[in-house]
């Protein structure tokens, strides 16, 4: 079931200007991400940092997005989506769903393979979330979008992509000794 909240007022804001906000966010060094949906409203993707787990019983993550992205109407009415977490060879793709691309573009540039929720799974992502929205709350500008995982793709060899400073940065991985 879907549930949605009403958004905070701005006013809860007041104190901190938003490029201090953005300028301390920045200093917070994340995963990357490149969301995906397909359904009824169409197939659309973007790149996300706010990722975050929230349980694991039932397992769920959270997204944010920010409802003036010209994906929102997709994601708002399909219910389904996947969380492609990018590996160290994935900067370009990310900036390709960062934005102002179109939707054909973006997904022309890899490969995919539809999970069981409909969602493109990104071929060669570190792991694939497929996700099933339990809950929807608006805060401000963006909504969250409590997920429920259905269902884990994982590969686990490749190096991790971390954004960090406003820049992309390799995280590499150790090798586990035998
Ligand atoms: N949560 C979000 O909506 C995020 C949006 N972006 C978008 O990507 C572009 C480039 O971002 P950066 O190079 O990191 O420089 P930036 O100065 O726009 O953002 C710095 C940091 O502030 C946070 N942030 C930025 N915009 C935000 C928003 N509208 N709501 C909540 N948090 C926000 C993020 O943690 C981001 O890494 C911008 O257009 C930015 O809006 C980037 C990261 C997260
Ligand atoms: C590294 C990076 C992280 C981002 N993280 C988010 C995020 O967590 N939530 C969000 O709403 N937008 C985020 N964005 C911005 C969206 O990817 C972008 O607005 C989205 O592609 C929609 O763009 P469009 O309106 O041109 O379709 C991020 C962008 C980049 C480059």
């Amino acid at each position: 079931m879907t549930m949605a909240t009403q958004p905070l007022a701005p006013a809860h804001c007041a104190g901190v200007e938003k490029q201090l906000f953005r300028d301390a966010m920045a200093q917070l060094g994340s995963a990357v991400n490149i969301i995906t949906t397909d359904g009824e409203a169409g197939r659309a993707g973007f790149t996300a940092s706010a990722v975050c787990s929230v349980t694991d019983s039932p397992p769920t993550l959270l997204v944010c997005l920010n409802r003036s992205a010209s994906v929102y109407p997709v994601f708002q009415q399909n219910q389904v989506l996947c969380v492609n977490t990018l590996s160290d060879r994935h900067e370009s793709l990310s900036n390709l769903f960062g934005g102002k691309t179109a939707m054909e573009q973006r997904f022309a540039a890899a490969s995919w393979a539809p999970m069981a929720s409909g969602s493109p799974a990104l071929q060669g992502a570190l792991t694939s979330f497929d996700c099933r929205v339990s809950q929807v709350a608006s805060v401000g500008t963006h909504d969250i979008f409590f997920c429920e995982v259905i269902d884990i793709l994982r590969s686990d060899d490749s190096h991790g992509l971390v954004y960090f400073d406003r820049r992309y940065h390799p995280l590499i991985r150790q090798k586990t000794p035998a």
